[in-house]
């Protein structure tokens, strides 16, 4: 892995971004994910053939031919990605729903595993999604301390973090009551509050950001841009594209599970918007 990691870093090519903020931490621009020729394949059980969906007729046919369990299917969701991300990089990923997204970012994160092809990382993916695990039935304040040591940080480095997690993700006195009453908007303000308190390594983001105010909205892509200048690598699944353009380096482009385009924001959200 280091081999291939010091190859790469020489023959990647960088950024005019990825070298401004080289010039600022020595890390910089040295490779933090690669990801070559992945493929993610999910099975899924119960699907029936399209004259069989789920009636109680079919049910019953199937019991009678024997058929204990209807037939899996494959669904095919990455097909051949390969890229390599930077220190320093924000890296936005966009394309239709089902386009493969949210699936890149769960398998750089270690979730899931890799049909054919490798995600090597240099560092601790950390993914923060709308679904990431707060427990509802707990208080802000509890899911601050929890998911402060979840992440590693020690009792004194979530009681320095603490007020400022409060006061970033704007809750208020909300803090005191159980996220249950939390509207969607409040609770994602909160993960992103909680998972940004720490310095990342790699840093996934999936649609967090979609929920908050125009504020809201300000403070967390200057967080990213703080993550970027510490030399952490942060990954954006937004459908914003507004969000993306004023926050990454770099844009993927995902359809069908293959990458469409990469490269400059700009160029690639301009042809994007015209597809
Ligand atoms: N747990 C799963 N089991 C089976 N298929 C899945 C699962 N999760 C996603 N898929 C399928 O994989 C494909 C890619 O889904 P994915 O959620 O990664 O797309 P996406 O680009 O993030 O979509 P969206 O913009 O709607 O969030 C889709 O065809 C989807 O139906």
């Amino acid at each position: 892995m280091a081999e291939l990691t010091k190859e790469l870093s020489q023959v990647a090519p960088q950024t005019s971004e990825t070298q401004n903020h080289e010039t600022q931490n020595p890390k910089a621009g040295t490779p933090t994910v690669i990801v070559d020729d992945l493929h993610i394949v999910y099975k899924v059980y119960g699907s029936a053939g399209d004259a069989e969906k789920g009636n109680a007729a079919s049910a019953l046919m199937r019991i009678l031919r024997r058929q204990g369990r209807p037939q899996m299917k494959e669904v095919h969701a990455v097909k051949g990605v390969s890229f390599v991300a930077h220190h320093g990089d924000a890296i936005g990923i966009i394309g239709r729903n089902g386009s493969g997204k949210s699936t890149l970012l769960r398998a750089i994160a270690g979730l899931l595993p890799p049909h054919k092809g490798a995600v090597y990382t240099n560092g601790q993916p950390s993914l923060l999604g709308v679904n990431a695990a707060l427990m509802k039935e707990l208080t802000g304040e509890r899911n601050i301390i929890l998911g402060c040591y979840a992440m590693g940080m020690t009792p004194s480095e979530v009681r320095e973090k603490y007020d400022e997690i409060v006061d970033f993700s704007g809750i208020g006195d909300f803090v005191q009551f159980p996220m249950s009453t939390y509207s969607s908007g409040m609770g994602a303000r909160l993960r992103f509050a909680i998972s940004s308190a720490k310095t990342h390594d790699v840093l996934l983001i999936d649609e967090a950001l979609a929920t908050g105010d125009r504020d809201f909205k300000k403070k967390s892509q200057q967080r990213i841009k703080q993550m970027r200048d510490a030399a952490g690598t942060v990954f954006l699944v937004a459908h914003n594209l507004d969000v993306i353009e004023e926050t990454c380096n770099r844009v993927i482009w995902l359809h069908k599970g293959k990458i469409r385009m990469e490269g400059d924001p700009q160029e690639v959200l301009e042809a994007y918007n015209k597809a």
